[in-house]
């Protein structure tokens, strides 16, 4: 039997929510099978990040290698990569095996506030990953982390704002309007020449730990499916709206989006 494949370099969440735990499960969930290199170990559960140990280089080339010279993969996602270091052993990984579709989430800060990216890495970012991204998908802060200050706070100023991100070389941006205010919540797709927008009611929850991991790895399925940019956007779109609107109370604080909402209906 063939299977689409997809491999998500990022870090782990102990707490199941974000980072590889929530993109394995999303490629489950959307019939792709997944493969990992975990670039950093986090301590973290719904209340924030209590711990961040980034994995040694070699570590992290080496479960790399093990997938891309064996198995192989039909997309690629990343997310977070922590410094600068590691950025540029990924983007020389990519440049050697690849290229491959590669969906790339500039995860930057944890929800809790804790740097899941060192300040320093953003420019290696910028110039060593960026111009080799399908589809970059930065949240509000992120892209003005990436631009260096900018103003967004309505669609049209998100838009001006994917205008310049495409300047940066992804041939993509996906830029995700969660954290702006709003009935709706609204995401800009820019492909160099239109701007497209997803929208869906806002959902009244504060259960929403893993939203860009999540939506990041929808769309790398999608693209491991060999569906159009477009198409797997709007995918992951219904897929995260779906996955927040059963958002799990569990723990104290920021519960998990969760993606098997017909199942866990179904048991018991
Ligand atoms: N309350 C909500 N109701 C409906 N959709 C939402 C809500 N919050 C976020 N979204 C959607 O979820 C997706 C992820 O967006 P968001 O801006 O939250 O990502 P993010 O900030 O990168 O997530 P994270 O904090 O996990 O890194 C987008 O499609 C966004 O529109
Ligand atoms: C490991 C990891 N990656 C990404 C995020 C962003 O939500 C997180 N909280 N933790």
């Amino acid at each position: 039997m063939t299977i689409p494949k997809a491999m998500t370099i990022a870090g782990s969440d102990s707490g199941g929510g974000a980072g590889i735990q929530a993109d394995l499960k999303t490629f489950q969930e959307l019939g792709v099978f997944g493969t990992s290199a975990i670039t950093a170990i986090t301590a973290q559960n719904t209340l924030g990040v209590q711990g961040v140990y980034p994995l040694p280089l070699e570590a992290i080339g080496q479960q790399i290698d093990s997938v891309l010279s064996d198995i192989g993969t039909d997309a690629v996602k990343t997310g977070m990569l922590f410094s600068a270091n590691i950025i540029s052993l990924v983007a020389d990984k990519l440049n050697r095996y690849g290229p491959y579709p590669l969906v790339l989430d500039p995860v930057m800060i944890a929800k809790g506030g804790a740097a899941l990216l060192q300040q320093e890495a953003v420019e290696a970012l910028r110039r060593e990953l960026l111009p080799i991204a399908t589809v970059l998908t930065p949240n509000v802060p992120e892209a003005c982390a990436i631009l260096g200050s900018q103003e967004i706070g309505s669609v049209e100023q998100m838009i001006e704002a994917a205008k310049r991100l495409h300047e940066l070389g992804p041939r993509y941006v996906f830029l995700k309007g969660g954290h702006l205010d709003g009935e709706e919540a609204v995401d800009v797709l820019y492909d160099g020449s239109e701007a497209i927008l997803y929208r869906s009611p806002r959902i009244r929850t504060k259960h929403t730990h893993g939203t860009g991991c999540t939506t990041a790895s929808a769309i790398a399925a999608g693209l491991a499916k060999g569906l159009a940019v477009t198409d797997a956007v709007s995918e992951a779109k219904r897929f995260i709206t779906a996955a927040i609107a059963s958002g799990l109370e569990i723990g104290k604080g920021i519960g998990p989006t969760h993606h098997a909402a017909l199942r866990l209906s179904s048991a018991k």
